[in-house]
């Protein structure tokens, strides 16, 4: 496909895999495949790049890229029958040409709007239908700022529950420098320990080891010291 403007090039990365960069005057880049609707870069104007993503990331459909930004919907966790992290990342998204208007308009130039919607083979394994947006946007200081709207489109207007997350592999070169600040009395379940509960004590957690834990309970504002 042609590119559309200097800001935003629909093109094909690996495997063929259709993917979209966005990018920015000062240098900063985003990219972003149709498979998972998944970012899997982000560069800042030093064309440094801000995201991991596994060399052994094979880019095979229905395969979730491994890295980068990862959609889990309609499920994060492995809460239930469905699959860790639910399907939207296995799931090919389309271009949203015509997406309904956002409540606060931005300017940014660099952006591309995205949706998923339910397939029937999937509503056998989730009995709702919905439809997913999803806009990536750069903004000219290189920020990257993901909105995603879910819309129950159930036929027999039956409601539905559901996890979301935005599954962020995050590069980093010193671990040892790292700080996630405001967990502080919060509880948590180390997968590492078979999901036993604790209670972050500390005003910061730092890592020495490897760390898997969850943290169910809201947890905002916190924040990321690298
Ligand atoms: O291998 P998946 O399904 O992509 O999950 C990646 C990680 O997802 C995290 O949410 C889990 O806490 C980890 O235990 C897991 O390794």
């Amino acid at each position: 496909m042609a590119s559309e403007n200097v800001y935003v090039e629909h093109c094909k990365g690996v495997n063929g895999l259709d993917k979209v960069i966005l990018r920015e005057i000062r240098g900063c880049s985003a990219e972003v495949y149709l498979d998972g609707g998944q970012v899997t870069s982000w560069k800042n104007e030093f064309r440094e790049q801000l995201l991991f993503l596994s060399s052994k990331a094979t880019f095979k459909p229905p395969n979730a890229i491994r890295g980068g930004i990862q959609i889990c919907f309609p499920l994060f966790g492995t809460i239930g029958s469905l699959e860790q992290h639910g399907f939207a990342r296995n799931r090919l998204w389309s271009v949203d040409r015509d997406p309904p208007p956002f409540p606060a308009n931005t300017s940014h130039r660099a952006f591309v709007d995205l949706i998923l919607r339910h397939s029937e083979e999937e509503v056998k394994i989730w009995p709702h239908r919905y439809e997913c947006r999803l806009r990536v946007a750069l903004g000219p200081g290189g920020d990257l700022m993901l909105t995603s709207r879910i819309r129950n489109t159930n036929t027999d207007g039956k409601s539905f529950t559901f996890t979301f997350a935005y599954h962020t592999y995050f590069s980093v070169t010193d671990i040892s420098e790292v700080r996630v600040e405001g967990l502080e009395t919060l509880d948590y379940l180390d997968n590492l320990k078979n999901r036993e509960r604790f209670t972050e004590q500390g005003d910061a957690l730092t890592f020495e080891s490897e760390v898997s834990v969850d943290f169910h309970k809201q947890a905002y504002p916190f924040s990321w010291s690298f």
